[in-house]
């Protein structure tokens, strides 16, 4: 049975999903060096945003098929050391959208209010009613950065607070802006009108440090910044002095450079909100998280794709549907043409053909590239890191589409180049799913692909597929099916042969002397 390690508290809901197809071990609160420990145990990690999945724990996970991150943001996982190990890592890009988005807004309105100190002076027995002036958002400038999931959804529900929505995000079009009711606008001016500022953007290295000493100087000093995206988004240390020179009016952070925030002067300050990263806990997100990632890693593990991978081209199930007949199809042929082209390969021409044509195929020419390596690489190939050992390995990969149709509604074009020339082959799938090989170096056949092949070029005249029939008979070696594909009469020809038993060494060598045949091929499929 498969095994689950489960290394950041997730809902029961999560565990219970997983336990119907593996042992499921949920061990939280353990340092790298544990996890280092027993992570080649497991076929599967998930966890939330406290365990960081370093390069040496990716490495030490030689079994690992999935890491699955229960939330959006997967920046504690070394997503290309996974790729690179041929590990799918799945998130859940929705799940926690709405609780991320209540909380930026939730922080606005605390603090625009005063909410948490109001509080704690209340309980502290005081009635300071004067101390407590607030402000209102009605009418006020808010400035979105990252219009994504989480920020249209804060734009959408401050605007119904009767604010005006400023928005950067260069991915997003004018007209989505329009359709949500934000105006598009630069960073500069966004910093220079806006009254809040909430950030919703990933991290990576152009958002690092976005909001600095530099940035904070554009800023309107009556202007209050929310952070529930990303720690290090904002510069803590520039914030900080900000804070306590008064600079700007306040704060509210969910996120930190360091989590959890160690010693630091932002616990000191009387403008400021902090909160333990709590932007994605409710019930309901910690529900919908734990049970799409949960669902996902248990797919995986049943040999299923996954519909959220961040490492692999997402899918949605109605093109899944559809190329799945025709994943292993492109596979095969991948596998052949790489033995027919003699292994070393350093070009894959990939044809999609008739209604494969689409870009929706893309993981169709993954597959041929899968298929292509798995002489080379074995189970090390997957559709997560082909593409990349392919590159790695200098081959270059060419996609054409062709949406004519010939006699198949779709099929697959290859040819590749390798130690042995330039071959192509092209397969097709019949109406009951079987797959056909329609095509070998250019001579039409129509063969099912089988455990051992045998493929000659010979010279299309009388008695030649007798003498093959009759030395591998005298090898023992018996044919299941046959067939002969020609562009002329007396031309070249192509045979194609399924064999129920391996050819033994060194009868390809004999096969070639027969005369008339210009080459022969084994393949195992
Ligand atoms: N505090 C929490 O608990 C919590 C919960 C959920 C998500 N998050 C974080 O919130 C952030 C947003 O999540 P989301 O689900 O909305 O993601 P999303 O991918 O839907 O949206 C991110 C948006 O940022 C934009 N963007 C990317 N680079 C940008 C740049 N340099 N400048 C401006 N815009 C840029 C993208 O175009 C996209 O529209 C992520 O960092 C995520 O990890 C935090
Ligand atoms: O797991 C959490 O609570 C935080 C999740 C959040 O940061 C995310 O990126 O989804």
């Amino acid at each position: 049975m498969a095994k689950v390690l489960v290394s950041d508290s997730i809902d029961p809901v999560g565990v219970e999903i997983l336990s119907q197809v593996a042992q499921v071990d949920v061990k939280t609160g353990l340092s790298a060096e544990e996890i280092i420990q027993i992570i080649p145990e497991y076929d599967a990690l998930m966890l939330r945003s406290s365990t960081r999945v370093t390069k040496e724990i990716v490495e030490a996970g030689s079994k690992l098929q999935i890491i699955g991150r229960a939330g959006v943001g997967v920046d504690n996982i070394d997503v290309p050391a996974a790729t690179r190990q041929g590990i799918i890592v799945v998130n859940s890009p929705e799940g926690n959208t709405i609780a991320a988005a209540e909380h930026a807004l939730a922080m606005m309105l605390s603090l625009s209010r005063h909410i948490p100190d109001a509080n704690q002076s209340v309980k502290a027995n005081k009635w300071e009613r004067n101390r407590f002036i607030g402000t209102e958002v009605y009418k006020k400038n808010l400035g979105v950065v990252g219009l994504g999931k989480i920020g249209s959804h804060v734009a959408t529900v401050a605007r119904s607070l009767g604010m005006k929505i400023l928005a950067y995000d260069p991915f997003i079009s004018k007209e989505r802006a329009d359709q949500l009711g934000c105006t598009l606008v630069d960073l500069e001016l966004l910093f220079a009108e806006s009254d809040f500022i909430t950030l919703h953007v990933p991290k990576t290295p152009e958002t690092q440090h976005l909001i600095g000493r530099e940035t904070i100087a554009k800023m309107k000093p009556t202007v209050r910044i929310i952070n529930c995206s990303r720690g290090g988004i904002i510069d803590e240390l520039a914030l900080i002095e900000a804070l306590e020179s008064g600079r700007i009016a306040g704060a509210a952070l969910d996120v930190f450079e360091q989590e959890p925030l160690g010693e630091s002067r932002l616990r000191e300050l009387s403008n400021v909100i902090l909160t333990p990263h709590l932007g994605a806990s409710t019930t309901e997100a910690q529900v919908g998280v734990a049970i799409d990632v949960a669902e996902q890693i248990r797919d995986v593990l049943l040999g299923l794709p996954a519909r959220s991978a961040v490492n692999i081209p997402g899918l949605t199930p109605d093109v899944m549907e559809k190329l799945r007949p025709y994943l292993q199809l492109a596979e095969t042929m991948g596998n052949l043409v790489s033995q027919l082209a003699g292994g070393r390969c350093d070009s894959l021409n990939v044809r999609l053909q008739g209604e494969l044509a689409t870009k929706d195929s893309q993981p169709l020419v993954v597959a041929a590239i899968k298929g292509l390596l798995s002489q080379a690489l074995r189970e090390r190939v997957n559709y997560v890191n082909a593409a990349i050992e392919a590159k790695e390995r200098g081959i270059r990969v060419i996609e054409t589409r062709d949406a004519s149709t010939r006699d198949y509604s779709g099929s697959i074009h290859l040819e590749a180049n390798g130690s042995m020339g330039t071959h192509s082959v092209t397969g097709a799938l019949l109406s009951n799913g079987e797959i056909r090989i329609t095509d070998l170096d250019e001579f039409p056949i129509n063969v099912p692909p089988s455990n051992h092949m045998l493929f000659t070029l010979h010279q299309d005249m009388p008695g030649i597929i007798g003498k093959i029939g009759a030395l591998l008979g005298s090898f023992n070696v018996n044919i299941a099916s046959m067939q002969v594909g020609r562009k002329i009469i007396r031309g070249d020809a192509v045979m194609a042969l399924s064999l129920d038993d391996p050819l033994p060494e060194g009868l390809l060598s004999e096969i070639t002397k027969v005369p008339g045949i210009r080459d022969a091929y084994t393949v195992k499929l």
